[in-house]
């Protein structure tokens, strides 16, 4: 079963991020389609998705996702597995870190679809708020990644996340 990597990115970091990611599931599982140039009712096609935003100009959507983001109610997502990942700045932009991978989030979240790849506030990360933490704080609704101040990071907790992806995706198909 092949997996859907949808992005939108303004200055290539998220485009970075999903080839890295790509390369980690296996190319030859993940299609990445830049929703720049591929519309985002395509990811009807995929039972599971990924979902790559990165967040600009405090706390807005990127401008591809924002572009498309009438259409997330008009796709069918209700019976997906999806997965999201958000780059963010969080020294320059430390109140509205990632902001949109939670808009995000909660723009699926009516949905239903299975969500995946929660990711720890393990307090490697320094912000003052962020729209992409679940209610308890203690867990992001998916990777959020910094190129901008812990880009040294980044590679290691891509493989962990698709690590912990895989087997997700293990789990649901055994139950
Ligand atoms: C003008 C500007 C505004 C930004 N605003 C935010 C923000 O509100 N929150 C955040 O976490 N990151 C913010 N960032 C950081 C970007 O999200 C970060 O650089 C990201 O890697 C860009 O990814 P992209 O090139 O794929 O769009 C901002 C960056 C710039 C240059």
């Amino acid at each position: 079963m092949k997996i859907g990597l949808f992005y939108g990115s303004s200055t290539c970091y998220t485009e970075m991020a999903a080839e890295k990611i790509r390369d980690q599931l296996g190319a030859d599982w993940v299609d990445l389609h830049n929703i720049k140039d591929t519309p985002l009712s395509e990811a009807a096609n995929y039972d599971i998705l990924i979902f790559g935003i990165s967040t600009w100009d405090y706390g807005e959507l990127q401008e591809d996702w924002e572009a498309n983001w009438s259409d997330i109610d008009t796709i069918d997502l209700s019976g997906k597995i999806i997965a999201i990942y958000g780059m963010g700045d969080q020294e320059g932009y430390g109140e509205w870190f990632v902001d949109a991978m939670g808009m995000l989030h909660d723009a699926i979240l009516p949905q239903a679809p299975t969500l995946i790849g929660y990711w720890p506030n393990d307090g490697s990360y320094q912000f003052q708020g962020s729209k992409a933490l679940i209610a308890d704080g203690e867990y992001f609704v998916g990777l959020p990644l910094d190129d901008e101040t812990q880009y040294e990071l980044s590679d290691g907790r891509i493989s962990k996340w698709c690590a912990q992806l895989l087997s997700e995706l293990e789990q649901l198909g055994s139950d």
